[in-house]
Formats: C-alpha cells, structure tokens, sequence
C-alpha cells in the first residue's frame, strides 16, 4: 500500500471579503514523504493563506485539505497535529524558553497532557536537539533572533506534529544568520524525516533549501517541481521572469538562439544566458553598452539594441578585454544561448 501523501490539496479556493480577486484560486497541490517544500511568489499571491489553510487557521470557500489521506478541512486547528511556525508568531515573552516550548503539551486536556517528567525530558530533548541545550532558563528578550527562531520550531516540533509549516521563518534575519539557519534546518529536516512546507518570497532560499518548489501568482500555481526543473524549463512566462530576473525580447529577434526566434508569443531571456561578444564576432545581432558594473567575478551590463530594446547580460569578468571591450559606448553583439518560448503567448501569466 502507498502511503497517504502528508498533505493533499484539493482546488482549493479562498475570497476574502472586500478583497481584491481571490487569495486562492483553485489550488491543487501533493506532498511527497518527507519533502521539504518551498512555497515560492511575488507578495500577495496566496502563500501565507495556503499555508494557513493546511494549518487549520484559515477556512476555505471550495475544496478540500487531506491530511495524511484523512480529510481535515473541517478539522480544527488544534487537532491537526501540524506544527507551525510563523514570523510574527511571537514566543510569550513573560515566559522562559522552556515554559514556551512545553506550551503546547501543557495545554492539552488532562487526559492527552503526558505526565510532567516526560513533559520535562522531552522539552530538554527538543532544545538539545535545535542547539539550544541550557538556554532553558532564559527568557526569549535574553536571546539573539535566530536564537528565538529556533526555540519557535523546538515549540512547533513538541507537540509531535505530523508534519510541519512555516512561513518565512527567516523573515526578519539578517543575511548572514538567515544563510546559518537555512543550512541548520536542511540537516534538522532531513534528520527528522518529517514532511515541511515553508513559505519564501525568497527565490535563493527556496532553491537552496527545498526539495521542491511549488510557484504562486495571484492565487494559483504556476509550477511545481525540483528548483533545477522550474528554472530550466519554466512552465510558464511567468515562472521565468520570476525566477532568474528574464526579461521578454521580441519573438522574430536577432538575440535568440538559431531556431528559437519563435514568430509569435512570449519569448524571455535571461541575464546569464547572453552571450556578449566584440562587433566582429560571427552571432547575435549589434548593440550598444549603456552600463557596466563589475560584481564579484560577473560583470552586469546593461545593453541596447538597435531597435531599442534594452538587455541585461551578466557575463564572467577578466576575460580578454574584458574592461574595455564593456565600457559603456561600446558597439558589441550579442546573443542568447538559452531562451524560454511560449508559442501561445501569456498563457493569463505575468
Ligand atoms: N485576512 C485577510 N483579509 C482580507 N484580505 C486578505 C487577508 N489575508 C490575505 N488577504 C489577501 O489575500 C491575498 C493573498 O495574501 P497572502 O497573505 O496569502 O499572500 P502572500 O503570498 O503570503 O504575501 P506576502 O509574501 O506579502 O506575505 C492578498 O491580496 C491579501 O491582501
């Protein structure tokens, strides 16, 4: 027998009132076992509220949410067994980091409340196992903001949840401790087994972290697959503007690639995937250099054309000539190795 996928979503859709268009619309969506799953789009494109939904903290106008094949969309939240962290979802502050994380067994009814030395061992187990052995004594004001973040999900995890969701967990970090955290919970994740979902509007962290990415615009998905299958081959014009910054040049262009100028539709491009050559050289067709700046071992340039169309290239540096053959004013030619067509045009896309 196959095991039931942790989540299942089923064309679910959500209207808030007085809002504009639906939140969600029409979202169907499958778990694999113990993935770890990026919910990636632009604000305002349903993420939180999907994700809420499965939680149980938001209801649904149409479909349904299964939860391990049973169906939970009428089941309250506090009976889902889903663990959550979200980024304003705030630690009680007037409480120590282990009065927080037994929070949620404590409160469960006298019947389902394990009894007190367990409650303790499992509390201490938890802090150890989020890297947080002998901070139970602290209150949450006493801790880095990483720190908190890790003592959020040692509280989501308490409960033995069946599976567990977060959004933007490393919303409000700074660069650098958000890149520590990203690593830790990719170990964390893959030690505990347990499927998660998390909510990014952050293309890196999702392609870093996630098993997989499921893509939103205005509440639908445009795309679910591995990070490399979702920017390598878009499903839709929307998916690849929004992953790799493409920008849309005119189908019938010089710029793409031989076979690839489609007569009609979408056609994008992406900076990395121009190629920038002296005006000499045999492809593409001639621009001008408007801008050049040099960024660690790339060079971004910014590109027109002679009809005037304007194209970002990122190209590598410290190539012959590199610096003076792209200094701004300078006649070039460019093409493109890679483009994505979409014959059919915006398919209600961008
Ligand atoms: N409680 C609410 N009342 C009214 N409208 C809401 C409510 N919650 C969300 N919305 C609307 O639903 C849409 C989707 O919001 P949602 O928070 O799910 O987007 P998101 O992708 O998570 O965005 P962000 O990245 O900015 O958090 C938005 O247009 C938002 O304004």
């Amino acid at each position: 027998m196959t095991p039931h996928p942790a989540i299942r979503v089923e064309g679910v859709a959500r209207r808030f009132p007085g809002g504009q268009g639906a939140a969600l619309d029409g979202v169907s969506l499958e778990t694999r076992p113990g993935e770890l799953m990026a919910l990636l789009g632009p604000s305002g494109s349903g993420k939180t509220t999907l994700l809420r939904a499965i939680a149980g903290l938001e209801t649904v106008d149409a479909g349904r949410i299964l939860l391990d094949g049973e169906d939970a969309t009428r089941i309250p939240a506090r009976r889902r067994r889903v663990g959550f962290v979200f980024q304003n979802y705030a630690l009680f502050r007037h409480m120590t980091v282990f009065e927080n994380v037994a929070f949620g067994l404590r409160a469960r009814p006298r019947r389902d409340r394990p009894p007190e030395g367990e409650i303790r061992e499992r509390v201490l187990r938890l802090l150890e196992t989020v890297q947080l052995g002998g901070y139970e004594g602290r209150r949450p004001g006493a801790l880095s903001g990483g720190q908190r973040q890790r003592v959020a999900l040692a509280r989501a995890l308490a409960i033995e949840p069946r599976l567990l969701l977060l959004d933007e967990p490393f919303g409000a970090l700074d660069a650098k401790v958000r890149r520590e955290l990203r690593r830790w919970l990719r170990g964390l994740h893959d030690r505990l087994g347990l499927t998660t979902v998390f909510v990014t509007h952050d293309q890196e962290e999702a392609m870093e972290l996630a098993d997989r990415v499921a893509i939103l615009n205005r509440g639908r998905l445009e795309q679910v697959g591995a990070p490399a299958e979702v920017y390598d081959r878009p499903a839709t014009p929307f998916v690849a503007e929004f992953l790799g910054d493409a920008v849309r040049v005119p189908p019938g262009s010089g710029v793409l690639p031989p076979g690839g100028a489609a007569a009609k539709g979408v056609a994008l491009v992406r900076p990395r995937d121009v190629e920038v050559g002296a005006p000499g050289s045999g492809a593409g067709v001639p621009a001008t250099v408007r801008r050049s700046v040099a960024r660690g071992a790339e060079r971004l340039l910014l590109l027109e054309l002679d009809d005037g169309t304007l194209l970002e290239a990122e190209v590598s540096r410290g190539g012959a000539g590199d610096a003076d053959l792209l200094a701004p004013g300078s006649p070039v030619r460019v093409g493109a190795r890679v483009a994505h067509l979409f014959p059919d045009g915006d398919g209600g896309g961008v």
